[in-house]
């Protein structure tokens, strides 16, 4: 199959805004791909990811490029092995070798495959936002159903490997992907749920435990060997050595847990976010003992031998309870309305979010975002996706202050600008925006600039209102930011239409 057939279905399906025409073309690509090494790389490539991950070839290596050749002559499989070659290029002279890959495989590439692999290679095509679309033209490439393929790669968490599965194996290789202790699985999500007394109404038998404000966890025991991964599967062990003692020490040979990690001041009460978070890259043994991280369990998708994931979920804390003891989250089992309300007040005075309402007969929905886990907190939240920034005025001058803010398009389109703000924001945040933000950069004028749809950020708000300013429709009012989730990517950001589902519903 040729570079250049991915490189038009690129083109079309970003130039529709229409799920069906998306996926009708990208599920014609992938016929076309002819061994699961190619369906992997086509599928890497139209999300604008490359299947070795980072390559390190950096804006300065694509600068001077040779002449683009007249007549398209590559094939996926080429530029596969060409990304292959870089990435296993390292070493003393490797600066040289490097240069010389890249020139030979843009040498190879008409105009618009360079414009194309430049993309790729410096991130700009990546596509979260198209995960969605890439299911269903996975399902309909391979003539399975859409929720065998959703299962198989929630398990797996990878979507090239799924969609080589779908379209060599079909059904049954997609139904023999298991849960895998040691290989991270999609967490489950919750639904905003609008008082503990509607959730425990709508739940009931229910568990309803704190909502703590800090990060996700995923960890896997493998016997000795323990592996902690983020919300976003992305491995954390090496910066988590607390966790990985405690977990090593638990009375079991194979666990895996999920759960949200903090740490707590001397008085108890949580820590910041941002300072849970800051633990989650290169860590210093100072730095571990300056701000010791404590796991608070919620789930537990398998213990010694036995997978619980399609378990419901009162079987599911049962064998959390046995598992991790007094590592459990607070909460109560079946509670009376009394003891739910209590639950709640007494998180809210200790500091925390709210809390999670949670259906007892429930299995773990893995990267679903469903009404069995019901989310209660006072404050309403979204998260949004950065597109821009206003330059500031007086105070705030030489500094990138008004943020401009979208949803997500839940058909994989570009994010649809919601409001703007630039309150909340410290100066240390300003200061982060100024700094970064060039990173991110996709254009900019005189008053602001534009980025990339990358960065979420959590914004807190009183409420929606219809808008004709607005191209989605719908406006934020009086929004602040809460803070930056670099926890989130911008396919995890909020839609369109949970915006939309917040527009008081007009009377009569
Ligand atoms: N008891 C709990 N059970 C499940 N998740 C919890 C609990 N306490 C805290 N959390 C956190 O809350 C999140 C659940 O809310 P949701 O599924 O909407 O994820 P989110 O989009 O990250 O939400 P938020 O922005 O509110 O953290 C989890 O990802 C987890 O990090």
């Amino acid at each position: 199959m040729g570079l250049t057939d991915v490189v038009a279905v690129s083109a079309e399906v970003g130039a529709t805004r229409s799920r069906l025409a998306k996926v009708a073309a990208i599920a014609g690509a992938l016929r076309l791909a002819e061994d699961p090494d190619e369906a992997r790389a086509v599928v890497a490539f139209l999300s604008g990811a490359i299947r070795q991950g980072r390559i390190g070839a950096g804006w300065r290596t694509l600068v001077a490029l040779p002449p683009p050749a007249a007549d398209p002559t590559l094939s996926v499989a080429d530029v596969d092995v060409a990304f292959d070659r870089l990435v296993g290029t390292r070493g003393a002279g490797s600066v040289g070798r490097r240069a010389e890959i890249i020139a030979g495989l843009f040498g190879a590439a008409t105009a618009a495959e360079q414009r194309f692999l430049r993309a790729l290679i410096t991130g700009e095509l990546r596509q979260g936002a198209l995960e969605g679309v890439m299911l269903d033209a996975v399902a309909k490439a391979a003539d399975v159903p859409g929720a065998a393929v959703r299962r198989a790669f929630m398990l797996s968490g990878r979507l090239p490997e799924t969609a080589a599965l779908a379209l060599a194996g079909g059904v049954d290789a997609l139904a023999a992907v298991r849960l895998e202790p040691g290989r991270p699985v999609r967490p489950m999500l919750a639904s905003p749920g609008t008082s503990v007394t509607a959730a425990i109404a709508d739940l009931t038998p229910c568990l309803v435990e704190y909502k703590l404000d800090g990060a996700r966890i995923q960890v896997h025991k493998v016997d000795n060997e323990i592996r902690v991964f983020t919300r976003t599967l992305r491995e954390i062990t090496h910066s988590v050595p607390e966790l990985v003692e405690l977990v090593r020490g638990l009375p079991c040979h194979t666990v895996v847990l999920d759960g949200e990690t903090l740490a707590l001041s001397d008085d108890g009460r949580p820590r910041p976010f941002q300072e849970t978070q800051s633990r989650f890259g290169s860590t210093t043994e100072e730095q571990v003992r300056a701000l010791l991280l404590r796991p608070y369990f919620f789930d537990c998708l398998h213990l010694d031998g036995v997978d619980l994931i399609d378990e419901p979920l009162r079987a599911r804390n049962e064998a959390l309870n046995r598992a991790v003891g007094p590592h459990v989250i607070p909460g109560a089992v079946d509670p009376t309305p009394e003891e739910a309300e209590a639950v709640g007040v007494a998180a809210l005075a200790a500091g925390h979010e709210g809390v999670m309402v949670k259906d007892l007969d429930s299995a773990y929905q893995a990267g679903r975002r469903g009404k069995a886990w019901q989310k209660v907190k006072p404050v309403h939240t979204l998260d949004l996706v950065v597109l821009g920034a206003e330059w500031g005025h007086g105070r705030r001058s030489g500094f990138l202050s008004n943020l401009h803010l979208g949803a997500r398009d839940p058909d994989g389109g570009p994010p649809i600008m919601v409001g703007k703000t630039f309150k909340g924001l410290t100066d240390e945040l300003l200061r982060w925006q100024t700094a970064e933000f060039p990173k991110y950069q996709r254009d900019r004028d005189d008053w602001a600039v534009y980025l990339r749809p990358e960065l979420v950020v959590e914004i807190a708000l009183d409420g929606v209102q219809a808008s004709t300013r607005y191209p989605g429709g719908v406006a934020l009012r009086f929004a602040r930011v809460v803070r930056y989730r670099p926890d989130k990517q911008a396919a995890d950001a909020d839609t369109i239409t949970d915006v939309r589902g917040l527009l008081p519903v007009a009377p009569g």
